[in-house]
């Protein structure tokens, strides 16, 4: 398993407003649409590209495109959505699936209520969004079913994880790329990431 994480000025600088219980969530959602755009950047690093020969007001020139096919982003529901529009603004033609998923609040285990995937996972570059990774059972359970539909070229993207999420997805899915924001100490009790951001679907969307 290959984990890049973030190292950016701009992403710490945002991290410390997202992370501040005072931001209000008009500022939070917009500051997580920011660092998805960082890490989108990031992430769509190793798309394939392919020669294309293009004409310039001035010249004919070589230059390179993104080879097809287009990649598929899939939001883990809800908070996943909080990154979805900074992946479409850089990849506009990019298919999306939707996995719901949410953590039971006391086993912690993810119970999936939803799931709408494009065709073609198998030869389409698929990138998993979910700005929290704490005890990664909702990565480890999105990336078993993206699996079980045909998919082998994954990334998952997250704004924040823990330890404890990073090596439970190293022992349950090792071929996985996993680009993060930060890594936060640990997990609570309640399996909440300390220090954390609290709740990020919540705050995202106003329902605490
Ligand atoms: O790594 P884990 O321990 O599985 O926890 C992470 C999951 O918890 C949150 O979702 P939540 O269950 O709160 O659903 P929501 O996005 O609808 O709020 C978060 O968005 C992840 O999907
Ligand atoms: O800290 C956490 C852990 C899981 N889900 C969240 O939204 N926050
Ligand atoms: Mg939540």
């Amino acid at each position: 398993m290959t984990t890049t994480v973030l190292d950016h000025p701009l992403v710490h600088h945002k991290l410390s407003l997202i992370r501040d219980r005072k931001t209000p969530g008009s500022l939070f959602r917009t500051l997580i649409e920011e660092v998805g755009l960082l890490l989108a950047v990031e992430a769509t690093r190793t798309l394939p590209v392919e020669p294309v020969v293009i004409e310039t007001p001035l010249e004919r020139t070589e230059s390179q495109r993104l080879r097809q096919l287009d990649p598929v982003l899939v939001p883990v529901l809800r908070a996943g959505l909080g990154l979805l529009p900074s992946f479409l603004r850089l990849l506009p033609t990019a298919k999306v699936g939707h996995l719901g998923l949410y953590r039971d609040h006391d086993s912690l285990v993810p119970v999936p209520y939803y799931r709408n995937f494009p065709p073609l996972l198998e030869a389409r570059p698929v990138f998993v969004l979910d700005p929290m990774l704490a005890t990664g059972g909702s990565a480890s359970e999105a990336v078993r079913q993206l699996k079980g539909a045909g998919a082998a070229n994954l990334t998952l993207v997250a704004v924040l994880a823990a330890p404890e999420g990073l090596r439970r997805l190293q022992e349950d899915h090792p071929d996985l790329r996993i680009i993060v924001g930060a890594v936060d100490r640990q997990l609570n009790e309640k399996g909440y990431i300390l220090p954390g951001l609290g709740d990020a679907g919540d705050r995202l969307f106003g329902t605490a």
